[in-house]
């Protein structure tokens, strides 16, 4: 493909030579460039498709870099990196050492401040205004651009109510295509409806918090988004541009199923079809054995509720959404609120779970603490895409969790091994815990292709001896077992294979018999190796005065960037090869 006009544009500057009537050809042409690249080599479509307008406005009008440009979450930044100097390099994107999928401080001036976790960019920017007037710039504009579902999110709400009593110079651009991954939820969606279809007179929101309010305007007219922003710059304090978009402009398809086309795997350029899936049966995601589970139990178990923050699709809460509208709700990206929605369920007599990401529920670190943990209110978190989870990078590993739960009080936590544990786990804590209990599994696919086997009730808090072995134990939680048992398979009878479903509580007499045993302890586990199930080992390790050597191996201490899982497991040695040369040496020390 060639993309004449685009490859003239090396970076904004160039973009504001060119006279006003050639930027919807330019806009063909960068919206058919994401499409290409996209198609071959994956990632978000849908969002950055629907702002090719929009991107090429802002560069235009804004003095960008000098002008600070922010995207929320930042999915949708694809055109601007195109734009801004990454148009060569743009097949990298979401690769191991390319191009990460996100804006990132590090890759471009043009980045003015990193996302990936939404609803950030209104305090970011503001923050940015406020300094900019304490360092006496008061030309330098401020643009926050924020999805529909973002600026739901509290963070959102709480930069909107502090900027609208502020004069510090932002522009919060509102990008409202009705959707997020999934369709939008609430009241202040219902409220953009109406102010979109004008069906209601009713007071403007972002006007009563001080706001001045321009809108709603066609986000694919290039030529009215410039008229409008010509106006919005000569305004100082806060404003607030209301733009109306479709997700997935430009593809036929994309259009049509937005939920499918927001991150849609390969597919064909030119018709737009998504490439065949594989017709040989293969494991279930993790994600589809807890949403299909949740449903067999929520058959039996009427006081089941299912909740999920955002993410009915990538949860697949939305099994039981369908199945139960009544009991299973997607409360849109509000972590926070989800977490103590479900303290208040669960105080309440129902029996919740909270289908959550491991990187979102970082967000509601207080909720867990103050609203769940210190009550005992035993909400079940399924907490998914727990460990590295690949294209996405560092913003989205779920690598942290194991070390921010361990310390929190009257919570157990649990690492199923493979699907039977994951639902032998849900069946167990639905029977009824008199604590919070966080189930931690992976991205992606397990196993064991008939999966859905009966369930069986476990003890809390056991450890399992899974192989003999005389010379090592190797101790390991979560989905890295299997790992472990290909090692122990390796090194046969060397290797002591212990399966610690549990980091917490930790099976002290199961660690007792361990230490007693082996002089040679390792732990393996697929999070931070500070603060997570080998920090635990360690410091029973030191309560019962062990003497032997142990090595607690797990993520380092510095963020992973985006690859494959593969290659980021390789990165930091926890792949199979990295780990048995790792053991073969140990043996010889032996
Ligand atoms: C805190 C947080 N929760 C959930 C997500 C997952 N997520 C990424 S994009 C997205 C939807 C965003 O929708 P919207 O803001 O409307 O932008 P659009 O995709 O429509 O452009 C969600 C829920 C996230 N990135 N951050
Ligand atoms: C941008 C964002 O936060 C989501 O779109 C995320 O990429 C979804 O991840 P999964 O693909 O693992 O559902
Ligand atoms: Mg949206």
């Amino acid at each position: 493909m060639s993309y004449p006009l685009l490859e003239t544009i090396n970076d904004p500057q160039d973009l504001r030579k060119l006279p006003v009537a050639q930027l919807n050809e330019l806009a063909a042409e960068l919206r058919r460039f994401i499409i290409d690249i996209v198609a071959t080599k994956e990632g978000h479509l849908g969002a950055s498709l629907g702002v090719v307008e929009l991107t090429l406005a802002l560069h235009y009008a804004f003095n960008t870099p000098e002008d600070q440009l922010i995207w929320d979450v930042g999915h949708q930044a694809y055109g601007h990196k195109i734009l801004t100097g990454r148009r060569d390099n743009f097949d990298t994107n979401r690769q191991l050492g390319g191009l990460s999928g996100f804006p990132k401080r590090e890759e471009s001036v043009y980045d003015a401040f990193g996302t990936g976790h939404s609803s950030t960019s209104i305090s970011a920017a503001l923050g940015m205004a406020i300094a900019a007037k304490i360092q006496g710039n008061t030309q330098r504009q401020h643009i926050a651009v924020i999805g529909d579902a973002s600026i739901a999110s509290g963070m959102a709400f709480e930069a909107l109510n502090h900027a609208g009593d502020c004069d510090a110079n932002l522009l919060v651009i509102l990008n409202d295509n009705a959707i997020g991954i999934d369709p939008s939820v609430g009241a202040l969606k219902n409220y953009l409806t109406n102010v979109k279809t004008g069906s209601q007179r009713q007071e403007n929101i972002f006007e009563a918090l001080n706001f001045k309010y321009f809108g709603p305007v066609d986000g694919h007219d290039i030529d009215k988004l410039l008229e409008i922003i010509k106006t919005l710059k000569k305004i100082k304090g806060p404003k607030f541009l209301h733009v109306i978009t479709t997700k997935g402009k430009g593809l036929k398809q994309a259009e049509k199923e937005q939920v499918v086309y927001h991150a849609p795997g390969k597919f064909d350029a030119v018709t737009g079809e998504l490439n065949p899936k594989s017709t040989t049966p293969q494991p279930p995601k993790y994600q589809d054995v807890f949403g299909l589970t949740l449903v067999e139990l929520a058959k039996k178990n009427k006081k089941i509720v299912g909740i999920t923050p955002a993410m009915p699709t990538g949860s697949s809460l939305k099994y039981m959404m369908q199945e139960f509208p009544e009991r299973a709700f997607d409360v849109g990206i509000a972590e926070q609120h989800a977490v103590t929605l479900c303290a208040g369920i669960a105080a309440a007599g129902g029996v919740v779970f909270c289908a959550i990401y491991s990187t979102f529920l970082q967000r509601a670190y207080d909720q867990l603490i103050h609203d769940v943990a210190l009550q005992k209110l035993p909400v079940i978190f399924c907490v998914d895409r727990a460990g590295l989870v690949g294209a996405d990078g560092a913003t989205h590993h779920g690598v942290f969790d194991l070390a921010y739960l361990r310390c929190i009080p009257n919570l157990i936590i649990f690492a199923p091994r493979n699907e039977e544990s994951l639902r032998n786990i849900m069946f167990t804590a639905q029977l009824g815990l008199e604590q919070p209990v966080a189930i931690r599994y992976p991205r992606g696919r397990g196993t064991t292709i008939n999966w859905k086997t009966p369930f069986q009730k476990i003890g809390i808090g056991k450890a399992e001896k899974l192989t003999e072995g005389d010379n090592i134990a190797l101790l390991v939680t979560g989905t890295m077992t299997e790992t472990a048992l290909q090692l122990a398979d390796t090194f046969k009878n060397e290797v002591a294979v212990y399966y610690f479903g549990f980091v917490k509580p930790l099976d002290l007499a199961a660690l007792q018999e361990i230490f007693s045993t082996y002089t040679n302890v390792i732990t393996l586990e697929d999070g931070v190796a500070s603060g997570g199930f080998g920090s635990a080992v360690a410091e029973e390790a030191t309560r019962q005065n062990y003497k032997g050597k142990l090595q607690v191996l797990g993520i380092p201490d510095t963020f992973i960037e985006q690859g494959t899982t593969e290659e980021l497991r390789a990165s930091v040695g926890l792949d199979f090869e990295s780990l048995k040369a790792h053991v073969a040496h140990c043996l010889t020390l032996i």
